[in-house]
Formats: structure tokens, sequence, C-alpha cells
């Protein structure tokens, strides 16, 4: 009990460091009261209409409808759920969760005393799968709206004037929708590169990695980041030779660096090849295979490389092409981010923007808590997104989660901090499965003993972080996980141990 007061004492004192540290990303906490509210338009009008129907679109749409708002939602596409459930998160899980299934098969399962003859892929029956999964959910929204009564508008919408769209129906047909607030939420889509054709056949970017139709034997893949991981990871496993080409000095330039080194040094093992501070000159695709020029980062000596497939995953853009953006006067960035103030207000009244298409991490589930703040806003609640507690996860095997900073992060920002690991090579469930690769990570402010970030690197790591999400949300110290009585025999007992680490000492090692 003393400890757990001795605790929340500091974390008093770590909010006040934190709240006067103004560094901090994007965190608002906002009542809109006395905000912009309703723009005036007729009584028949939409309360909101939504431009988009990715996570950032329905989901503004559904909570909109819920808290009353006579709402429209409009999406191009023909199907619901964006980027993300179409040709993102969810096909690329799809794929990784079987492609890893064939991995363990080969790889692992004798070793557990489970044996066969053969094993081998069927292609065409993993990517039904992963079709079936995708059109499941996208129908499951289509049921949510009619549940919630979201009017739903399938065709391209631009703006005629700041509470009007057009929209150009996917029947050919064209009609206006009203709204007296409108939200856009029309997402990203992939970055070209200069001198390179994506054609979705040899040259793909992520949606066509996700429907190959055959295992290329050689991919290259440009860009170290999410998507070139995550991909490169479902071709490698399927047996590719995969290498990746990464402009940086490091494989996803964001991540906590001690963490990065020992991810690349697994997907090593895994046989991903990688060529870092390299970038790509140019593609030739006039042969059987594409042959790839590549120079040093920084110029000099060319080298060349050939390629059955070739994915270009080097960042995504945000999306308002034809939106008529101009026409009404919505700013944005020189990146083409929309910009908006803490309530998702444009500077055009009435005009808001979510996800994607504005600044913060390009992630659907922040695009999610985007669209909600948005409407709650727009109905006069008051709303709460912190960018900085927005957890990012790469879906390889072993996962890598994480929350919060970096150790870059905390030294820059000059702040005395404790470390705290605990590797899952002393695990008990870990060793008991055999699938013991990886690390929690810690860092505590030393003085409060407030966590500042929490980084994960194991099986699972997507499903174990959101104990340090909310560890953080609460402002918990890490002495408050660590007497947290955690169930034994579980991976989650790695996250109690470096907390352990990160204050004191722990048990298991
Ligand atoms: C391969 C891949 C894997 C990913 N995996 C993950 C993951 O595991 N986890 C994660 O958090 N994020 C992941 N992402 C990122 C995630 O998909 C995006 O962050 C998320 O979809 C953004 O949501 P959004 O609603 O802002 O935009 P989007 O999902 O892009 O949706 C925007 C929608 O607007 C529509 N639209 C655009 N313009 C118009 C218009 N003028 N009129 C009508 N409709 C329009 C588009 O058709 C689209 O459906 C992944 C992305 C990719 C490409
Ligand atoms: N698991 C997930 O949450 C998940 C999965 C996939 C995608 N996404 C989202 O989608 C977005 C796009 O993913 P992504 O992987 O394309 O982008 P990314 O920003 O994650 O990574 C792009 C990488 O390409 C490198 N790069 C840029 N230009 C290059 C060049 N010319 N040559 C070589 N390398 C170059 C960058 O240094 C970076 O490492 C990400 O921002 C991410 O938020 C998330």
């Amino acid at each position: 009990m003393a400890a757990a007061i001795g605790s929340i004492a500091r974390r008093k004192a770590a909010s006040t460091f934190l709240s006067n540290n103004g560094k901090f990303y994007y965190s608002f906490f906002l009542s809109s009261r006395g905000g912009r509210g309703f723009a005036t338009a007729s009584s028949d009008d939409n309360d909101v209409v939504v431009v988009g129907g990715g996570p950032g679109g329905y989901v503004a749409a559904i909570k909109a409808a819920q808290l009353g708002l006579k709402t429209t939602c409009i999406e191009k596409r023909g199907t619901l759920g964006g980027t993300c459930l179409n040709v993102g998160c969810i096909p690329s899980k799809a794929l990784l969760h079987s492609s890893h299934m064939f991995h363990e098969a080969k790889h692992s399962f004798a070793s557990h005393g489970v044996k066969f003859s053969s094993v081998e892929v069927d292609l065409p029956a993993m990517l039904a799968q992963k079709d079936k999964a995708v059109s499941n959910l996208t129908r499951g929204i289509e049921g949510l709206f009619k549940k919630n009564k979201v009017n739903y508008v399938k065709g391209y919408g631009k703006f005629v004037s700041p509470s009007e769209v057009s929209v150009d129906t996917i029947e050919g047909g064209n009609t206006i929708v009203k709204g007296k607030n409108i939200i856009i939420a029309t997402g990203s889509d992939v970055k070209s590169l200069p001198g390179i054709t994506i054609d979705e056949k040899r040259i793909v970017s992520s949606t066509g990695a996700l429907s190959l139709s055959e295992v290329p034997k050689k991919l290259v893949v440009i860009g170290a980041g999410y998507i070139g991981l995550e991909m490169g990871s479902v071709w490698g496993r399927l047996g590719s030779e995969v290498t990746v080409v990464e402009f940086a000095a490091d494989i996803v330039p964001t991540m906590d660096g001690e963490i990065r080194k020992q991810f690349q040094r697994s997907l090593e093992k895994q046989k991903m090849k990688f060529m870092l501070k390299t970038k790509v000159v140019s593609v030739d695709t006039a042969g059987d295979s594409v042959k790839l020029t590549l120079e040093s980062a920084d110029g000099g000596n060319q080298s060349t490389l050939e390629a059955d497939v070739v994915l270009v995953s080097a960042g995504r853009f945000p999306f308002t092409a034809g939106l008529g953006l101009d026409k009404i006067g919505v700013e944005t960035d020189k990146a083409g981010r929309i910009l908006v103030n803490g309530k998702f207000a444009t500077n055009v009244p009435g005009v808001y923007a979510i996800g994607d298409v504005i600044p913060g991490p390009m992630l659907a589930h922040k695009a999610e808590e985007d669209g909600v703040a948005c409407v709650e806003f727009i109905a006069g609640k008051g709303a709460h997104v912190d960018y900085d507690m927005v957890p990012g996860v790469v879906y390889t095997h072993p996962e890598v989660a994480s929350v919060g900073k970096t150790e870059e992060q905390v030294k820059a920002l000059g702040v005395q901090y404790s470390v705290g690991k605990f590797p899952f090579m002393a695990n008990s469930r870990a060793k008991a499965i055999d699938d013991a690769e990886g690390i929690v990570k810690i860092l505590a402010e030393k003085e409060t003993d407030k966590i500042l970030g929490v980084h994960i690197m194991s099986p699972n790591a997507g499903e174990l972080i959101h104990e340090a999400v909310l560890a953080l949300h609460y402002g918990a110290a890490s002495e408050d996980i660590a007497r947290t009585c955690h169930a034994h025999p579980t991976m989650s007992e790695a996250l109690k141990e470096a907390a352990m680490a990160t204050y004191d000492k722990p048990i298991h090692i």
C-alpha cells in the first residue's frame, strides 16, 4: 500500500514535469464549447457528411449517428473500410498469419514432435482466405451503417462549396450531398519514386504485393518501413529471396535504436537481406527480369540488382486528388497534408479533416481516434486524442510494438531516465512454447519513475503493448506495473519483470 501511495505521489511530480515540458507532440485535451459548432444550412441537410469510408471516415460516421446527428458517408471504392480493410491492415495480416503457419509447419513443427511427409503452399487458397476475411469485414461495416442509420453514398466526392459535395456515383449519376459539417477522411495513397512506374505486376505497391499470382523467386523491396518488412516477411516465408533497399542508415528509422538492432538481426536470421544507405537510381523492365541500378545514398559507386518483382514501399502521401480543396480554400502543408487545429477543424468554417490526410502517424487506430474526437467536438462535447500514446506495431515474427518515447527521444529531451529490460529467453511461457526471441524495454523518468516509453519485441508484442499503453495513459510509474499481479505462465510477465528492472531488480534473471 505504501508503495502504491508512493508511486501516485511520484506520478504527480512526473505529470508536472511533462506538462512543463511543452515538447510533447500533439496532445490535446479540449472542450469544444464555444468552438466552431454547426455551420448554418437548411434543415433537410445532413448534420455531418463524411468524405471517405476508411477507419477514420466510417468510424466518424457511426459515432456521429450514435450522437444523434444526421449523417451521410461518401466512399468511392464501392466497399467500406478504406485502405486498411481493403488493401492494407487486414489483407496483410491475413497473409502474415497464413505465411507464418506455413513457415512454422516447415521449420518448427518437427521440433515439437509434429511430423508430416510434406508441406506445400496453395497460393490461390491462401489468397482466397485473405479475400474472404476482407469481404466479410467490409460487408460488416455496411451492416453497422444500416444499424446506426448512416446514409451511404457510393461515389467520388468533390467540394462545390464548404457545405456541398458533388458526388459522381458509381452507378454513373451525380448527386449533391449537403452538410452543416463536412469531414474530409480521404486517407492516403502510395508514394511513387521518380523513374519507377508501378504496374502492379512486376513493379508493385503494397496493393499488388497482396495479390501476386505466384511466389517471386527474387523480390526487391524499396523501403525498410512497415510495409516493406511486413510484405517482405510474407513472401520470404513463402520462399522468395528478399533484398530490402533502404535509403536511411537504419530500418524503421522511427524505432528505438536498441530494439531496431535486435529486430534487424532477427530478420537477417530469417534470410532477409538489407542494403542500407542505398538508393534505387533506375529500374529497367525491358527484359525477363527487372534490373535495378543502385547507388550509395550519398552518391558514389553504382551497382545492379535483379528481381522478378519489385515492391515500392517508400511511404504514402495524403490523398486529396479531385476533392476540390482549392475551390473552397482548405489549407495544406508542403507535404499536402490538410492543416487542422486541435478540434480537427480546417481553416474553412464547417470543414474538418481526420486520419492519414492530416499530420500525425498514418495508422488506422489513430484515424479512428481522430474520427471519434472530431464528431464529439462537432456535437459540442469535449474530446481527447494524444498522439504521443498511439502504439505502433510491426506485425512480423517476432512483432515489434512500442508506445511513447524511444531512448533517443528521451535523451534528446535531456530527461534523466532509468531503463529496465527483460529478455523473453528468461520468460517461462516463451521457453515452454520455444518462441523466446525478444525483449521488453521500459524507459522511465528517473526522479518520478513515470513511464515514458515501452518497446517490446516478441511474438504477440502487438497484444502485449496495450498494458503499457494503458499505463502511459494513466501516468503510471514502472513500480505500478511491477506491483500488479500478472498470471503465470504468460508472456506478459516479461513486462512485469522489465518494470521491476526499471525501478529495482527483476526476479527471474
Ligand atoms: C499494406 C498496408 C498495411 C497497413 N497495415 C496497417 C496496420 O496493420 N495497422 C495500422 O494501424 N495501419 C496500417 N496501415 C495504414 C492504414 O491502412 C491507414 O493508416 C488507414 O487506413 C488510414 O485511414 P483513413 O480513414 O485516414 O484513410 P483510408 O483508409 O485511406 O480511407 C480513405 C477512403 O477515402 C476514399 N476516398 C478518397 N477520396 C475520396 C473522394 N474524393 N470521394 C469519396 N471517397 C474518397 C478512399 O477510397 C478510401 O477508401 C496499412 C497500410 C497499408 C497500405
Ligand atoms: N503495421 C502497421 O501499423 C502498418 C503496416 C503497413 C503500413 N503502415 C502505415 O503505412 C505507411 C506507409 O508504409 P511504408 O512502409 O510505405 O512507409 P514507411 O514510412 O513506414 O517506410 C518507408 C521507408 O522507405 C524509406 N525510403 C523512402 N524513400 C526511399 C527511397 N527512395 N529509397 C529507399 N528507401 C526509401 C524510408 O526511409 C522509410 O524507412 C506507414 O507510415 C505506416 O504508418 C502501418
